[in-house]
C-alpha cells in the first residue's frame, strides 16, 4: 500500500487513490494485532474505481411498512466512500430497515433515496448466510453465483477470505458458523463493492475471527456502514456512530462507551 502512494503521489488522475491508501494506513494505526492465520483473514478487495458524489443520499425519506407505523421520517443524510458509521440503538427500532433502503431492497414511503448510477453496495446480513445452498460447497456455489468465472478466480477470492484448499471443496452443511459468514463475505464481495452494508457481521465469529475482520474493515478502501452491538467491532472500524431512536438517526459525538453510558444513566 505505501509502495502505491509513493507511487503515485503526484498523479491527478490516482489523486482520491492515493488519498484513500493514506487514510487505510492510517487507520492500520489502531488496529490491535496483526493475524496471520490464513483461518482468520478478511480480505476486501479494493474497487478499481470511484465514482463521484454524490453516491447515496436519502431526502426527507420516510418509511413505514405497509399496515405498520411510519418508522422514520424526513431522514436527511448522505453517504459516501469514506463513510465509516455503525448505528446503534433500541431492538426493532428500524436499523435494518434503513439499510435496506439504502441498498434498494425497500422503496422509501414518501421522499427520496438517490443511489449514484455506478456505485456497487454489497449487503452481509445473517439472511445471506443462512440462504447458502447447504448441498453444495464453497466453490461449487460461487460457481453457480458467477458463472463463466474461471474457476482459479473464484478460488482466489474465496482464499481472501481463509476459505483455502479442502475447505473450500467441503460441503457447506460440514462448516462452522464462522466459516459460512466468510463464505458469505466473499460472495458479496467478488464484484468489488464500494459501499458495504454489514448487518450485525460478528455474530457467529470468535474474537480472532473479530479482530481479523476489523482489520480487514480497516483496509477496505470503501464506505462502511455497520449495525452492530458489539463494541469491540464498532470502537475498532468505524469512525462515526449514528443513533437510531424516534425516527431520525442522529450522529453521536462520541464513542460507544459513551453511549452505553449514556444509556445507563437515563
Ligand atoms: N418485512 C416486514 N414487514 C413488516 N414489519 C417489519 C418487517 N421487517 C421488520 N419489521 C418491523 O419493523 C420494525 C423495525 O425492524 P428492524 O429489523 O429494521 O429493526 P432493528 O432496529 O434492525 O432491530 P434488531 O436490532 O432487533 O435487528 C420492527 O418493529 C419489525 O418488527
Amino acid at each position: 500500500m505505501q509502495s502505491f502512494i509513493d507511487k503515485f503521489r503526484y498523479n491527478a488522475k490516482r489523486a482520491s487513490l492515493v488519498q484513500s491508501r493514506i487514510k487505510a494506513l492510517e487507520r492500520m494505526g489502531h488496529v490491535d494485532e496483526v493475524v496471520n492465520d490464513p483461518d482468520y483473514k478478511f480480505e476486501f478487495p479494493t474497487p478499481d474505481d470511484r465514482p463521484g458524489p454524490p453516491i447515496i443520499s436519502f431526502s426527507d425519506a420516510s418509511f413505514g411498512y405497509p399496515g405498520g407505523p411510519i418508522l422514520f421520517k424526513n431522514l436527511n443524510f448522505g453517504i459516501d466512500l469514506d463513510s465509516r458509521i455503525a448505528m446503534v440503538g433500541p431492538n426493532g427500532i428500524g436499523k435494518s430497515t434503513i439499510l435496506k433502503l439504502i441498498a434498494g431492497e425497500l422503496q422509501p414511503s414518501s421522499g427520496t433515496v438517490f443511489r449514484s448510477a455506478k456505485v456497487r453496495i454489497a449487503v452481509f446480513s445473517q439472511h445471506h448466510v443462512d440462504g447458502l445452498d447447504l448441498s453444495s460447497n464453497p466453490l461449487l456455489y460461487m460457481m453457480r453465483c458467477f458463472p463463466g468465472v474461471p474457476e482459479q478466480k473464484l478460488r482466489a477470492h474465496l482464499g481472501s477470505f481463509g476459505v483455502t484448499g479442502n475447505l473450500a471443496l467441503q460441503p457447506m452443511y460440514t462448516l462452522s458458523g464462522g466459516q459460512k459468514s466468510r463464505v458469505a463475505f466473499a460472495k458479496i464481495t467478488f464484484k468489488k463493492p464500494h459501499i458495504i452494508l454489514l448487518d450485525e457481521p460478528s455474530n457467529h465469529l470468535d474474537l480472532d475471527a473479530v479482530e481479523a475482520l476489523i482489520q480487514g474493515l480497516v483496509l477496505f478502501q470503501g464506505g462502511i456502514l455497520m449495525v452492530s452491538h458489539d463494541e469491540h467491532l464498532i470502537s475498532g472500524s468505524v469512525e462515526e456512530l449514528w443513533v437510531v431512536s424516534e425516527g431520525k438517526a442522529t450522529p453521536f459525538h462520541g464513542t460507544f462507551h459513551d453511549y452505553k453510558k449514556m444509556l445507563q444513566s437515563r
